[in-house]
């Protein structure tokens, strides 16, 4: 049975460069993927992943029918695996829609995203997934202040660390990867 797998990260932890190289396995081998991420996070352009080592990737849009596309396209044409961008951002709704590709189409679903926001709280679609993947892998990076792995993502506001605000705002210079001694040393954790 195929399998929904959940692979995490802070930011800058490669989520995006291993969403490419993954499609780019299964495509060179000949193996339809689909490359999905969400309308939210368009900074890479209009359906467009793109990584920051420059790798890029054309995708479509996660919506409320994905679960009736996969099965049109796979009818048509074998789909090896699914991969999904910026999952956090997805609701219990499009999860649960992924788990039924993978459970009722016998297609792996491969869901990259990050765990928390810059409060260390956890974003709607990452706590779902956290639910009910049946995989689950941490991508790693470096704490910006230290050496330790980096846990936590930290908002910066001209510079200065912050932990109140809206929890989506765009950004890659906004925010850095943190262990959560650093974050501690800077700011309080949502108590
Ligand atoms: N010029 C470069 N050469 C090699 N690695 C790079 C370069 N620029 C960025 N990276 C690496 O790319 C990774 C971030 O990639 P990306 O997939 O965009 O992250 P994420 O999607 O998790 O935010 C980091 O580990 C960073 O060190
Ligand atoms: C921590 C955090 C992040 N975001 C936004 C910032 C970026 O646009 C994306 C994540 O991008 P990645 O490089 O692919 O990891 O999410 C946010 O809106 N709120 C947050 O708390
Ligand atoms: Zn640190």
């Amino acid at each position: 049975m195929a399998k929904l797998y959940y692979r995490y990260g802070t930011m800058q932890s490669n989520k995006s460069n291993q969403i490419i190289t993954t499609h780019h396995q299964y495509t060179t081998q000949g193996k339809q993927c689909l490359a999905y991420s969400t309308p939210i996070d368009t900074r890479s352009g209009f359906k467009k992943i793109k990584s920051r080592v420059g790798l890029e990737l054309l995708c479509e849009y996660i919506h409320e029918n994905i679960y009736d596309e996969v099965k049109r396209i796979h009818e048509e044409a074998k789909v090896h695996a699914v991969v999904v961008d910026e999952a956090q951002f997805l609701s219990r709704k499009d999860i649960h829609n992924l788990s039924d590709i993978a459970d009722y189409l016998d297609i792996p679903v491969i869901c990259f995203g990050l765990k928390t926001n810059f409060k260390g709280e956890l974003f709607e679609g990452s706590k779902v997934l956290l639910e009910l993947s049946d995989a689950i892998d941490e991508l790693k990076t470096i704490c910006q202040f230290c050496n330790k792995k980096a846990t936590l993502n930290m908002r910066m506001l001209d510079g200065v660390p912050v932990n109140v605000g809206e929890t989506i705002q765009m950004g890659d210079e906004e925010y850095v990867p943190v262990c959560r001694k650093c974050y501690k040393a800077r700011l309080e954790l949502v108590k």
